[in-house]
């Protein structure tokens, strides 16, 4: 029988780590020329109030409540307040949102169309052009038509037929070619402001902090990138101008009607707009009709794109003919929608062509008796009423125009909404930056307070103090779910603390200029990201002008090399979307090896070698610690989180993250393994099962 007990597993430990001595007596940041840290020498000092250093040498945690004991209602309010929301979507951000869009969106649309003026001016000028000739074609039929029924009619300017059919062909063909250019700039106009705004999106979303990602889910936003940007160009290029050519066609051919024959105009009037009036409230509904059926459609697409991009899951849970019966329904729900709408299209063109057809034979019954009373020619009669059909057209157009315009606005808001947000953490360009020869790379968290924006209820810290001398390798330990990983997210600045400071010797974190801040960090989470595209690309990423013999010693760095050496294209393998194609510990490693090419003075493996096994995790972390030769000898703080004892021994210090979100023990391993009692050994305790056999 082979027994694991908790004396056992820690008394182990600590032989495993050698018993290294852990000074606890000497000064802990040590400012000046950055030198290499040893076990002895690199060190975690405690400085909160929550952690005290006890007479035999080790740390004691002096708060054990909860920290929502700790702070009292005001304080927590305020802190709410000062993240801006509760659980999950940010009601106050959805509101600012709302109020942005109606106050401006209608200037700042056209502004957005300002640097297309050129182009969009044109292309007015050659819808008036168009407009002029189509408006004048009724005119010209009505002359044509008295023209040819009347067999004493001189031709106008004293032309003959064939001149005149000849010119009117002319132009016809001018109209034509003004119209084909209108569209080509129109177009082109619209599709460039697309792509502007397109790239200035991408950049405002590359740009936003941690808690805004938090908050809008990708789909979200990768639809406002792709579909929002198109409306809104759509509204003020492709829509102005048929809204404008409606209105035209609107004002000319009542005008001209008005001119050929006020009287029929009269009668016309009576005819026309309650008929347009029934087609456009009519279209409204078979459009809300078609708007449910896309929206249903887009609910269906989510859902079978979810299922067969985890379909390895469904298949696992043998769910395969659950997820049919669901999508089924899905399906069915569309179906049903789809014959309401069929059902009112086939109405709405029903009724319209009906609609159509009675107005033209009444037109035809009142204007025939016109023209048999002689009031008016037959050319004339005809003149109107294919005036009277371009006006009924563009009302139409006109009312489905403002639909799209406010389409437009509503777009455009969210729009500008995306592109007006300032990041929460600033960036801080002009932050101070620390050179190379002055960079040591001491941190220290400041009585560090922290909510994350979207769960502002639960605090994750309450006061934390820990610092982290350059050079040495730290291993974060502690529960599940206890703030592991939102230290490294808090030290890339993803999110700022809500109280206390993060100092980089001595700075600041906020006073930072940040890129150059991040550009020293480098993070390798658990499951790391990997594009799609080769070995070589995703390495590239880290540093993109890396030398071959860079990107080779950077993956035998991290173990890499012996593995992606036997791959049959080396670095040129295609490890497919998110590195499909490479295992778990492949990737791990291929990631690490990428975040080492960034040459990072401090990296952060978050439970980066999780899926090693212990002798190539033994592996990867020596290398790390031996540094490298092309890393110019620079010796790395690693922080290491990590569950794992062996991940735990090879640090030079072990900080342990307790219950209420502060450091509770900090020491070498083989201490902290050594206390029987201490919470170190009980959690470590905790995660070892008791085998029997
Ligand atoms: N983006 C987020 N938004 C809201 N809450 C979060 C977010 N990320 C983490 N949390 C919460 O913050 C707390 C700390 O999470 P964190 O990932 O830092 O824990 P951890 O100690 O690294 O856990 P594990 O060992 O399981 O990886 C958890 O309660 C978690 O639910």
């Amino acid at each position: 029988m082979l027994r694991w007990q908790r004396a056992g597993l820690c008394a182990a430990s600590e032989r495993a780590s050698g018993g290294a001595a852990f000074d606890h007596g000497r000064s802990p940041l040590g400012v000046g020329p950055r030198r290499p840290a040893s076990p002895a020498d690199a060190r975690v000092a405690l400085l909160s109030s929550t952690v005290v250093r006890g007479g035999d040498g080790r740390y004691y945690s002096t708060e054990q409540r909860p920290p929502s004991a700790q702070s009292d209602g005001a304080d927590s309010k305020q802190q709410a307040a000062a993240v801006g929301g509760g659980g999950g979507a940010d009601p106050e951000e959805a509101r600012r949102e709302g109020r942005t869009g109606t106050r401006q969106a209608w200037l700042r649309l056209f502004r957005l169309a300002r640097p297309e003026y050129r182009l969009l001016g044109g292309a007015v000028g050659l819808l008036f052009v168009s407009s002029s000739v189509t408006m004048a074609v009724p005119f010209s039929m009505g002359r044509i038509i008295d023209l040819v029924t009347n067999a004493g009619a001189a031709v106008p300017f004293g032309l003959t037929l064939g001149q005149m059919f000849a010119g009117l062909g002319a132009v016809c063909v001018v109209g034509a070619l003004a119209n084909a250019g209108r569209i080509v700039l129109i177009r082109v106009a619209g599709e460039r402001m697309v792509a502007r705004l397109r790239r200035q999106m991408f950049g405002r979303i590359m740009h936003q902090d941690m808690g805004f990602f938090d908050r809008n889910r990708t789909g979200d936003l990768v639809s406002r990138l792709n579909a929002d940007t198109a409306i809104v160009s759509k509204s003020i290029t492709n829509n102005v101008s048929d809204g404008l050519r409606a209105s035209i066609s609107a004002v000319a051919g009542l005008g001209m009607m008005l001119y050929v024959s006020p009287k029929l105009t009269g009668i016309m009037l009576g005819i026309v707009p309650p008929i347009a009036l029934w087609a456009v409230l009519y279209g409204r509904y078979v459009k809300k009709l078609s708007k449910k059926t896309q929206e249903a459609l887009g609910d269906m697409t989510k859902v079978s794109e979810e299922r067969i991009g985890n379909v390895r899951t469904v298949q696992a849970f043998s769910r395969e003919a659950h997820e049919t019966e669901r999508f089924g329904r899905e399906a069915q729900r569309i179906l049903a929608l789809a014959k309401r709408e069929a059902i009112a299209s086939g109405l709405f063109f029903g009724g319209n062509g009906l609609a159509g057809n009675l107005a033209i034979l009444a037109f035809l019954g009142l204007g025939g008796r016109m023209v048999m009373q002689g009031d008016i020619s037959v050319g004339d009669m005809a003149s109107v009423m294919m005036y009277s059909g371009y006006v009924g057209m563009s009302l139409s157009g006109l009312s489905s125009f403002f639909s799209e315009v406010m389409k437009g606005v509503g777009a455009g808001s969210r729009l500008f909404y995306l592109l007006d947000r300032e990041p929460e953490v600033d960036r801080n360009p002009g932050g101070v930056v620390v050179p190379d020869s002055e960079f040591v790379g001491n941190i220290t968290f400041d009585s560090v307070g922290f909510r994350y924006p979207t769960r502002s209820d639960v605090p994750v810290f309450h006061k934390l103090s820990l610092e982290i001398a350059a050079g040495s390798h730290v291993a974060i330990a502690g529960p599940s779910g206890k703030g592991k990983s939102t230290i490294a997210a808090l030290l890339l600045r993803f999110y700022d603390p809500l109280e206390g400071r993060i100092l980089i010797d001595g700075h600041d974190l906020r006073d930072m200029d940040l890129a150059a801040w991040r550009s020293r960090v480098a993070v390798v989470p658990q499951e790391p990201a990997l594009f799609a595209g080769t070995i070589r690309d995703n390495l590239l990423y880290g540093r993109p002008d890396a030398t071959d013999a860079e990107l080779i010693e950077a993956l035998r760095v991290a173990d890499a090399w012996y593995f992606v050496e036997r791959f049959p294209l080396q670095m040129e393998t295609y490890v497919g979307e998110r590195g499909v194609s490479l295992s778990g510990g492949q990737k791990q490693r291929v990631a690490i090896a990428r975040a080492l090419l960034a040459r990072p003075d401090v990296l952060i493996l978050d439970e980066a070698t999780s899926a090693l096994d212990g002798t190539r995790e033994a592996r990867v972390l020596e290398s790390l610690g031996r540094g490298s030769p092309w890393m110019g000898g620079k010796r790395m703080t690693v922080i290491t989180i990590a569950h794992r004892a062996s991940t735990l021994q090879r640090s030079d210090v072990v900080l342990v993250l307790g219950e209420a979100g502060a450091v509770v023990e900090a020491g070498p391993y083989a201490e902290l393994a050594a206390n029987q009692d201490g919470y170190f050994c009980r959690l470590m305790s905790a995660q070892t099962p008791e085998h029997t056999d």
